[in-house]
C-alpha cells in the first residue's frame, strides 16, 4: 500500500515532463505550494499556457534528457510515450521521487483526488486500483462540503489557537475543543450570524478560563 501524507513542497524543486491533459492535472495540483515548477515537453496545451502564464513556473520547449530532472526533488513522467517515461526511470537518482503517469508500479508516489476547502483538504485514492472510482468519491464529497467550508475550518482554527493559549489545563483543554465541534458553530458560520457565533464562544471558554486560574 502507498502511504499518505501532506507534504511541504515550498523551494522544492518540482520537473514535470508532458505536457497534455495528465501533465495539466498534476500542475494544477501544485497550485500554492510554492514549489518551483519546471515542465518540459515540445507541446503544451492551451489551459496550461494560460496556467503558467499566471503562475510562476517555467516552461522549457524541447524533448526530455536526463539533464532535465538532474536537480529535480518531484518528477512526473507523464508523456505519451512509455519509453520516454522509462528513460525518465531510469535516469533519477535514488532520493527523487518519481510519479510514472502510466505505470503505477514504477512510482514513488501516487496522487490523490482531491477535495479542498480552504485549509481542509480530502484526499481519495484506491492505492491505484479505480483512478476513476476516486473521482466519482471526489464529486459527491465535493456536494457534502459545500464551497464556504473553508470559512468554517477558518472559525475553528482561531477559536483553537485562542483556546491553546489561554487554557493550560490539558483535559480542560481537550473538554473545550471537542465542544467547539458543536454543529451549532457550523451552523452559525453558514448563516453568517457570526457575533452570535463569537459570543457562543465566549461563553464557552470563560468559565474554563476561571476554572484553569482556580486550578493552578
Ligand atoms: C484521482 C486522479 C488524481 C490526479 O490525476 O490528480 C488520478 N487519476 C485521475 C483520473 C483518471 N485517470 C484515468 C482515468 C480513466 C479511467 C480509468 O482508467 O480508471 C481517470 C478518470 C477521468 O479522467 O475521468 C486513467 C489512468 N490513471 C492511471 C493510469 C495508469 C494505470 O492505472 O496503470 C490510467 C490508465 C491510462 C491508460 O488508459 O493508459 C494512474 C493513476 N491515476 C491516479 C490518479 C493515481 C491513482 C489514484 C487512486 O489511487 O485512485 C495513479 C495510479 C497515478 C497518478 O497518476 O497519480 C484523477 C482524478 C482527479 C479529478 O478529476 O479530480
Ligand atoms: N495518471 C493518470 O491519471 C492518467 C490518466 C490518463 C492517461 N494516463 C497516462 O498518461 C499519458 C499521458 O496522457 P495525456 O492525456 O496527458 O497525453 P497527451 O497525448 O495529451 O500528452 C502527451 C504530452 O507528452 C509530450 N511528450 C511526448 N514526447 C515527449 C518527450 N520525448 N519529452 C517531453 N514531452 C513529450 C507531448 O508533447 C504532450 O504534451 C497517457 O499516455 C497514459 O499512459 C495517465
Amino acid at each position: 500500500m502507498y502511504y499518505p501524507m501532506m507534504m511541504k513542497l515550498e523551494g522544492k524543486k518540482v520537473v514535470i515532463i508532458g505536457g497534455g491533459r495528465v501533465a495539466f492535472q498534476k500542475l494544477k495540483g501544485l497550485e500554492n505550494t510554492k514549489a518551483k515548477i519546471t515542465v518540459v515537453s515540445p507541446t503544451i496545451i492551451p489551459e496550461m499556457e494560460e496556467w503558467l502564464n499566471e503562475h510562476d513556473a517555467i516552461w522549457i520547449q524541447k524533448e526530455f534528457e536526463p539533464s532535465d530532472i538532474e536537480q529535480a526533488d518531484l518528477i512526473f513522467a507523464t508523456t505519451n510515450d512509455p519509453k520516454v517515461n522509462q528513460a525518465i526511470g531510469l535516469h533519477k537518482k535514488g532520493h527523487q521521487l518519481l510519479l510514472r503517469a502510466d505505470h503505477p508500479k514504477e512510482s514513488d508516489f501516487i496522487t490523490p483526488a482531491v477535495v479542498q476547502r480552504g485549509k481542509l483538504t480530502i484526499s481519495i485514492s484506491t492505492d491505484g486500483a479505480s483512478p476513476g472510482l476516486s473521482k466519482k468519491i471526489k464529486k459527491e464529497l465535493e456536494q457534502q462540503f459545500d464551497e464556504n467550508f473553508g470559512e468554517y475550518v477558518q472559525f475553528l482554527e482561531d477559536a483553537r489557537r485562542v483556546v491553546l493559549k489561554q487554557i493550560g489545563d490539558a483535559s480542560l483543554r481537550k473538554s473545550i475543543l471537542t465542544r467547539l465541534l458543536d454543529p451549532v458553530f457550523y451552523e452559525l458560520t453558514m448563516e453568517r450570524k457570526l457575533k452570535k457565533r463569537d459570543h457562543l464562544l465566549m461563553d464557552l471558554i470563560k468559565p474554563a478560563i476561571n476554572d484553569d486560574k482556580n486550578i493552578m
